[in-house]
């Protein structure tokens, strides 16, 4: 039982067992004429599955732009993204909403919680809302992973910063998406309770066999990933695997005297 329950629902079906997610020649561009900013250009990447994926790069190089194609919350001009087998550019309003409800989990830097509700009900109120019953092993497992058995009646003024983000942590690993997109998510966090968030994170990748893509510009968040990718001007310019918070401060500083890329 504990072996199905720590298989995600969706997923690993397809041909691309080991791939999550993938993006295929992604152009995304704003506005029109000489106004025109292309924010991502040609991008092609493999999200791995059951793996922790960081997306760093300087400011304005297409971090946010990327994940929310990737996430199905923004559009591509050109291109294509596939969640496993599914194709999602091209998808209908409601069925990408649906996709998105049933598929995907979302960690923000604002945490994101309703007031009136306790930690347990922020936990399953989107699978309240789509009229899922939560599995009752699965939730205990992830309230037990993100450390938070103790306050589950507790509402969110009644939590630290980090405890909040750990119930929207533990939120988005309840449904067991597919995939979980954080954008930021310890943005708002000292370095305490972003690293307490940040491993969190790690052991549900690690023990629940979670996938997760990160934006992040702090080079201590990118260390607990897997992979680092590195945008500059819309483009997948570098990578890492398994780096050192200094590798990656290292590898900001050098695009940063090269003027960006190239
Ligand atoms: N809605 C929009 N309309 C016009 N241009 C946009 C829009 N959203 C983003 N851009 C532009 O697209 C480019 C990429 O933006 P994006 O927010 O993806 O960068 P980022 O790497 O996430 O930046 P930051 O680290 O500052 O959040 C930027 O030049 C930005 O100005």
């Amino acid at each position: 039982m504990t072996t199905a329950v720590a298989t995600p629902r969706h997923g690993g079906t397809g041909r691309n067992a080991a791939v999550a997610a993938r993006a295929r020649q992604v152009v995304k561009a704003y506005g029109a004429g000489e106004t025109r900013v292309v924010a991502l250009d040609h991008v092609d990447v493999d999200i791995a599955r059951g793996q922790f994926t960081a997306i760093m790069g300087p400011s304005g190089s297409g971090k946010s732009t990327l994940m929310h194609c990737l996430a199905g919350l923004d559009t591509v001009s050109s291109g294509q993204i596939f969640l496993d087998e599914t194709e999602i550019t091209g998808l209908k309003d409601k069925k990408l909403t649906q996709l998105r409800r049933d598929r995907i989990g979302f960690i923000f830097q604002a945490f994101n919680l309703l007031p009136t509700l306790n930690a347990l009900e922020n936990i399953t109120l989107p699978m309240d809302i789509a009229g899922r019953r939560p599995d009752a092993a699965w939730l205990r497992q992830v309230v037990e992973t993100v450390g938070l058995a103790e306050r589950l009646k507790h509402r969110p003024t009644e939590l630290s910063g980090g405890q909040q983000q750990r119930v929207a942590v533990a939120r988005a690993l309840a449904a067991r998406p597919e995939i979980i997109f954080g954008d930021e998510p310890t943005g708002n966090l000292d370095s305490r309770a972003g690293a307490e968030v940040l491993s969190f994170l790690r052991r549900s990748v690690d023990e629940l066999g979670q996938t997760i893509v990160m934006v992040t510009h702090d080079p201590v968040a990118a260390s607990y990933a897997d992979r680092v990718l590195y945008l500059a001007d819309g483009r997948i310019v570098d990578e890492m695997h398994s780096p050192t918070a200094d590798q990656v401060l290292d590898r900001m500083k050098d695009f940063d005297s090269r003027g960006r890329t190239s």
